[in-house]
């Protein structure tokens, strides 16, 4: 690596006796976070030269017009830089509208004495402006609501909040497959469409061109009618004449070359009658067989979908090359309203093989450089170790983000983080959970959902074991078979299978895995059981008739971990395209 390559996220820490500003090197200009997230603030550049870029925040004109304070932000960290435009420059009426581009050059300076930044641009040339008519902005003003925001999709990331989410959700997915590199788990791309539900519970969005191939036929079928009865009956009487031409022809005994011409006609009037047989078969609509769609006629042949999960898909490789995740967008047609669901949201699922819930062996992570010891639980040890490992990246990578969280959305968000880097999470089964609720509601606490062994845990419940009973995350463990996917390890219980969830205080459950079920006999049960077919689930059966393995896994909800990091409260704000019923921007 050059020495002017400084991974962004050590800009902050570089060598302070090196003043050089640092290039980026794909465009001719400097980031703002190489000048200003120095320890020194930026104040070791002065007399500088530097071409810098962004959007302005605020500006103003000043001392009578002579010159303009302009705050510029362009992405890179959540601090403005302050630029000072004299009007023999430019036109300061031009640079001064927030969401105007500009792109100036001039000379670092340190500002006179009691100003609170430590350096700021003067300007000698403007290179480009990208103007603004304030009049029709679609976000003129600097204080304005997320719900507002949602209306202005294209515009959002311009906004000090949308950035410094884009900028936190960018770190969580760095240490994501940081974390799951270091750890030898490979990258796997599971397919967006599938035809297999992983989660069984019919809530996916169907994928056809069934609809659009029986618009465009429609189409066209107003445009070129398809043959009547009267035509077909013609076209048969083409193709008697022209046997009887041929008959006629063989009986005289002409001559072959008059013969085979005629042959020929006869063949193409039969050609012709297949062709109009064919077309009058085309019926406008989506093709039926036996009363129900015909999804033969469909581009995959069979029913599709957008995937729920990519954990099904991804066993195959977990057993195979063993230690896999896969990270992407997975979709659920729920109709829910909620602040935290979203139709489309990204999923990080890791799989292990060799792993399962919950075994007698010990074992050491590192959290915060401790050395701690803990009981292994395979696959709740990587969920507790991963969720960790963000809260310690956020902290040491994304802080000036984290304080403008702080500052402006959750005043304990920095004090969560840290919490759940350092502090062992509570580890109790679904039994004692239930328990612990029972307890409470003796004690006077009033839910709304109903607490008996074999519910559902509702939002309330985890809310309530990890925010007021624990106050730091729980894992949740071994829940009833009757309310968990087909997937998941059967108990010797018989009752219970070996699934976790993770929750964590304010979103609730955060991640949910399990060990899967690998024993050949009792998974074909489970799937019977619950009443699903078995065909479509064949080949996952196929994993565990030949050369079967122990294994486990988790889905983490992307949007989830950003809310618990950043105390947003809407789920439709951490994601850049949020989708949701009824509306589906750009
Ligand atoms: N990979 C997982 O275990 C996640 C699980 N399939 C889910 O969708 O919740």
């Amino acid at each position: 690596m050059a020495d002017n390559e400084l991974p962004v996220d050590q800009v902050a820490t570089m060598d302070l006796n090196d003043d050089a500003v640092q290039r980026h090197q794909f465009s001719d200009r400097v980031l703002i976070k190489s000048i200003l997230t120095r320890p020194d603030g930026g104040a070791g550049l002065a007399g500088r030269q530097v071409r810098v870029g962004g959007w302005v925040k605020t500006g103003r004109e000043q001392g009578k017009g002579s010159f303009a304070f302009l705050e510029v932000n362009d992405g890179s960290c959540p601090a403005n830089l302050q630029v000072i435009v004299d009007k023999d420059v430019a036109d300061l009426g031009q640079l001064v509208p927030t969401g105007t581009c500009v792109y100036v050059e001039g000379m670092l300076k340190n500002p006179p004495e009691g100003t609170k930044q430590k350096i700021e641009l003067r300007v000698q040339k403007v290179v480009d402006v990208g103007m603004v008519d304030p009049a029709k902005y679609p976000i003129p003003k600097t204080k304005l609501t997320l719900e507002f925001l949602r209306d202005r999709i294209p515009f959002r990331p311009r906004t000090n909040t949308i950035a410094a989410v884009a900028r936190i959700r960018n770190a969580l997915a760095y240490a994501t497959h940081t974390f799951l590199q270091k750890q030898g788990f490979l990258y796997i791309h599971t397919p967006i469409i599938t035809t297999s539900d992983c989660e069984g519970a019919g809530e996916m969005f169907q994928v056809t061109t069934l609809i659009s191939d029986a618009d465009k036929l429609e189409k066209e079928l107003i445009k070129n009618p398809p043959p009547s009865e009267a035509d077909i009956e013609a076209a048969k009487l083409v193709i008697k004449e022209k046997g009887e031409a041929v008959a006629k022809l063989k009986s005289d005994k002409a001559g072959r070359e008059a013969i085979s011409a005629s042959v020929t006609e006869l063949t193409k009037a039969k050609e012709n009658l297949a062709k109009l047989e064919e077309r009058s078969k085309l019926k406008p609509g989506i093709p039926q067989k036996d009363g129900k769609i015909d999804y033969t006629q469909d581009f995959f042949a069979r029913q599709a979908f957008l995937t729920v999960s990519g954990q099904l898909q991804v066993e195959t490789y977990a057993c195979a090359v063993s230690n896999v995740y896969t990270f992407g967008p997975t979709f659920r047609a729920e109709h829910s309203h909620t602040s935290r669901h979203l139709a489309e949201f990204w999923m990080v699922e890791p799989e292990m093989a060799f792993s399962d819930l919950k075994s007698s062996r010990k074992y050491t992570i590192l959290a915060e450089s401790k050395k701690r010891l803990y009981e292994l639980h395979d696959d709740m040890n990587c969920a507790e170790a991963y969720v960790k490992f963000m809260c310690d990246w956020l902290l040491d990578h994304c802080f000036d983000d984290m304080e403008f969280m702080a500052k402006n959305y959750d005043k304990s968000c920095i004090n969560r983080l840290r919490m759940v880097a350092s502090t062992p999470f509570e580890r109790i089964t679904y039994t004692e959970a239930v328990e612990l609720l029972e307890v409470a509601v003796k004690e006077g606490k009033h839910f709304e959902n109903k607490v008996e062994w074999g519910i559902d845990l509702a939002s309330e419940h985890e809310r309530y074991l990890t925010e007021v009973k624990f106050q730091k995350p729980v894992i949740v463990y071994n829940y009833p078979k009757g309310i968990k996917a087909f997937y998941m390890r059967l108990n010797d219980d018989l009752k219970t299978v070996a699934a976790m969830d993770v929750l964590v205080p304010k979103v609730g459950e955060l991640i949910g895995g399990s060990q899967r079920e690998e024993r050949y006999d009792v998974i074909k049960s489970r799937i019977e059981d619950m009443g699903l077919p078995l065909e479509p689930y064949e080949w996952y059966l196929d994993l565990r008739r030949f050369g079967t393995v122990k294994h486990s896994g988790f889905g983490l909800g992307f949007e989830r971990m950003i809310l618990f990091a950043t105390g947003i409260d809407n789920i439709r704000d951490v994601i850049p395209f949020p989708r949701y019923p009824g509306r589906a921007d750009l």
